[in-house]
C-alpha cells in the first residue's frame, strides 16, 4: 500500500468493529454454556476462524495465524467428548508456543498428541471428560493458556483450581476472561496465585437469551491514537466505553502523560473524541513497562519515531512469540524511518534518530499490526506498507478507514 505524505482531515468519525478478544471468549462460552446473543461481533479474520472452528464437522481444523482461537480451542476440544480433531495452523503458528496449555491439560486427563514438534502444533485431540480439578501452570509465556483454561473450567464437574507458576504476564486479559465470566454467571474468584472456577449451574436467568453488547476493539484505537497524536487533529471513535474491559483501553492514559491526547468520552453515546493538547510539553523520554498492553507497543514506538521522543519500553518478553518476532521486526523497520534502536529479550530502548531516506518500505513480516502501527508514518514522509492485507487478521476495515481521515498533503 503506497501511502503519499498526507495530513488529518479533523474530527472525522471511525467505527472500529468489536474487540477481538472479547468476542472470541464469548464464541467460546456460547458454545459451551449459553444462548448468548452476541452484539457488536468482531469482524476480524481471526474471529472468524473461530466462529468456523466451532461450527465445523471437519476432523481437521486449521486457525491459520490467530493464536488466541489456537489456544482457546485446544481445551475446548479436550473435553468434546467423543470427538476427535487435528488442531493446527499457519507456519508461523507452528513455532509458537503451546506446550504449557498441552501439559496443564493432559495432568488433567486430556490425550492430547503432538503431530509434527514436540511442544507446537499441529495437535491431534481426542475429546475425554476431565476428572481433575487442579492444576499448575507457569503464567509468563502466555496469558491465553490461562484463560483457555478458564474458559472450560466451569464445565468440569467440580469446576477448576488453576495454581499460577511465575510472573503474570499480559494480566488484564486474565481479568477480562474472569468477568466475562461472570456475565454470564459463573462465579470465580483470584487470590494469590489460585484462580478458582466454580462449576456451571444453570438458573432460570439462564434459559434466557444474556444479551452482550461487545465493546469496540481497544487494539484497533491504537493506530488513530497515534495520528492523533502525530497530527494535533481530533478524531472521533465510535463504540467505546469510559469502563473497558480491555488492558489495552491503558491507551487513554499513555497517549496522555506522553503525547498530550485527550480522550473525552461521552458516556451515553459510547464515543470517545481523542483531542490532542495544541501546546504540550512532550516529555524527553518515555519509560513505560507495557507487560500489559503488550499489543500496543508497536504503536507507542512508531508515535514516538514520529514525534523523536526516546523511549525504553520494557516488560515486552510476550512479543517474540506473536504473529511474528515483534521486537526483532520493530528494530528493523523503524531503522527504515529514522531510529536507531536497542533490543532485548523483554525489551526496545531508542538510540538514536536520524532523518530517514526517500523511498521507506515497511516490511510487515506476516504481522497486521507491523501494518497498521506503521502506517501513521504517512503524516511524516511518504512510504509503502508491504502485503497490507495482513490487517485483516484483526481489522479488516483498517485500510478503509484510515484512508477516509487522510489526505495528500
Ligand atoms: O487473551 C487474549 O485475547 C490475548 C492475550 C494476549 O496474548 P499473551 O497473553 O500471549 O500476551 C494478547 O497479546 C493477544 O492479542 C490477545
Ligand atoms: C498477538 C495477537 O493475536 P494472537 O495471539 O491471537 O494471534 C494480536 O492480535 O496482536
Amino acid at each position: 500500500m503506497q501511502l503519499e505524505k498526507s495530513k488529518l482531515i479533523g474530527n472525522q468519525t471511525i467505527e472500529i468493529s468489536g474487540s477481538k478478544s472479547i468476542s472470541n471468549r464469548l464464541l467460546i462460552l456460547h458454545q459451551l454454556f449459553e444462548n448468548i446473543e452476541i452484539k457488536n461481533l468482531s469482524n476480524s479474520q481471526d474471529t472468524q476462524l473461530l466462529e468456523k472452528a466451532l461450527n465445523s464437522d471437519s476432523e481437521i481444523i486449521d486457525i491459520h495465524h490467530a493464536g488466541t482461537a489456537m489456544r482457546f480451542l485446544t481445551s475446548y476440544f479436550a473435553i468434546q467428548e467423543g470427538k476427535t480433531v487435528i488442531l493446527t495452523g499457519s507456519e508461523r503458528m507452528k513455532q509458537r508456543p503451546i506446550k504449557f496449555l498441552v501439559d496443564a491439560l493432559r495432568n488433567l486427563g486430556a490425550e492430547i498428541s503432538y503431530l509434527e514438534k514436540e511442544g507446537f502444533p499441529p495437535l491431534k485431540i481426542v475429546g475425554k471428560k476431565l476428572e481433575k480439578n487442579s492444576v499448575t501452570i507457569s503464567a509468563n509465556i502466555s496469558s491465553q493458556f490461562i484463560s483457555s483454561l478458564m474458559l472450560i473450567g466451569a464445565k468440569l464437574e467440580n469446576g477448576l483450581e488453576i495454581i499460577l507458576e511465575g510472573k503474570v504476564t499480559s494480566k488484564p486479559y486474565l481479568d477480562m476472561t474472569l468477568k466475562i465470566l461472570r456475565t454470564v454467571g459463573i462465579t470465580n474468584r483470584w487470590e494469590g496465585n489460585i484462580i478458582k472456577i466454580d462449576p456451571y449451574k444453570q438458573t432460570e436467568k439462564h434459559l434466557q437469551n444474556i444479551p452482550f453488547i461487545v465493546e469496540s476493539d481497544w487494539s484497533s484505537a491504537s493506530y488513530f491514537y497515534s495520528l492523533a497524536a502525530i497530527s494535533r487533529e481530533t478524531i472521533n471513535l465510535n463504540s467505546f466505553k469510559p469502563y473497558s474491559l480491555q488492558g489495552d483501553s491503558a491507551l487513554r492514559e499513555i497517549y496522555w502523560k506522553f503525547f498530550g491526547v485527550n480522550t473525552i468520552s461521552e458516556g451515553s453515546e459510547a464515543k470517545i473524541s481523542l483531542f490532542p493538547e495544541q501546546y504540550f510539553n512532550f516529555p524527553e523520554k518515555i519509560i513505560l513497562n507495557m507487560n500489559d498492553c503488550p499489543d500496543i507497543a508497536q504503536t507507542l514506538c512508531v508515535t514516538a519515531t514520529a514525534i523523536k521522543i526516546p523511549f525504553e519500553i520494557t516488560g515486552l518478553e510476550t512479543l517474540k512469540v506473536k504473529e511474528t518476532d515483534r521486537l526483532l521486526a520493530l528494530k528493523n523497520e523503524l531503522f527504515k524511518i529514522g531510529c536507531i534502536s536497542e533490543i532485548t529479550d523483554d525489551s526496545i530502548i531508542s538510540v538514536k534518530f536520524f532523518e530517514p531516506n526517500d523511498n521507506i518500505s515497511i516490511a510487515t513480516y506476516n504481522d497486521h499490526r507491523m501494518a497498521m502501527s506503521f502506517a501513521p508514518f504517512c503524516l511524516i514522509k511518504e512510504l509503502n506498507i508491504e502485503n497490507e492485507e495482513v490487517v485483516e487478521k484483526s481489522y479488516p476495515d483498517f485500510w478503509k478507514d484510515f484512508k477516509k481521515i487522510i489526505e495528500k498533503n
